[in-house]
């Protein structure tokens, strides 16, 4: 393989994120930050050797809390999961139940998952999480909503045929806007099963902390899109 093909070139964007100071957080947050963050830190080598494992991998884009991502990964002990967020004292959070819960199962980005999307392998992932993100309501700020037509394509190429998107919100009006980028979008079907149970939560879906506190204006929907 040559030097440019290698995995850690290919990654290179990874590497340009931040670290977050450990001095801003609690110190008991502060000493996973120290200790098994730099164990579980989605790089270029372990992203690498996550893929070349053979195992699924996951995706959740912004975990808030990580109540979801590690309840999955507990219950997926075959599945490694990737978490992304940028949110400080969410990702001390996630560390700990990711301690208290002893999985080995979990990568954790602490920032933008949209860099980490555009560097991983074509085809690598098999789910993609998407729970409750920033619906920014205000109609000046949709275009900072995660869900794009760019967005939608980067899961596509980062998708296994077959794979799948979760996407829920309690915000009517990014619902709609979700379904119709999705619907618009060529390389994703919505099947009849999500169709008829969008405002059901999915058999295997865990409740998020976001979701608990009701702030959005209808009750939760989920759509379960798959990539073609
Ligand atoms: C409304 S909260 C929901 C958190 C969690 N999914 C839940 O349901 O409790 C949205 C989260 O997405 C994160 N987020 C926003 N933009 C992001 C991005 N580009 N990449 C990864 N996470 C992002 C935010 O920091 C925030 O924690």
């Amino acid at each position: 393989m040559s030097e440019e093909n290698t995995p850690s070139a290919e990654w290179g964007p990874m590497r340009s994120f931040g670290r977050i100071k450990s001095r801003k957080l609690k110190p008991q947050q502060a000493s996973l930050f120290d200790t098994l963050l730099p164990r579980i830190e989605a790089n270029d080598a372990h992203v690498a050797a996550a893929l070349a494992s053979g195992r699924d991998l996951w995706l959740e884009i912004g975990f808030g809390g990580g109540e979801h991502l590690a309840a999955q990964a507990a219950r997926n002990p075959d599945v490694t999961l990737i978490g992304c967020e940028p949110f400080l004292n969410g990702v001390g959070s996630a560390l700990r139940h990711i301690a208290d819960g002893d999985l080995k199962n979990v990568l954790i980005l602490p920032g933008d998952a949209r860099p980490l999307l555009d560097s991983l392998p074509e085809a690598s992932l098999s789910r993609i999480f998407i729970l409750f993100a920033d619906p920014w309501p205000k109609a000046r700020h949709n275009k900072r909503r995660f869900i794009q037509a760019e967005t939608i394509a980067a899961f596509a190429r980062a998708l296994k045929p077959g794979g799948t998107v979760r996407f829920a919100t309690d915000w009517a009006d990014y619902a709609d806007w979700a379904l119709e980028r999705f619907l618009a979008s060529p390389d994703f079907n919505w099947p009849a099963q999500s169709q008829s149970d969008w405002n059901t939560a999915p058999a295997d879906h865990v409740t998020t902390r976001y979701e608990t506190k009701g702030l959005g204006d209808c009750a939760p929907v989920f759509f379960d899109f798959v990539r073609k």
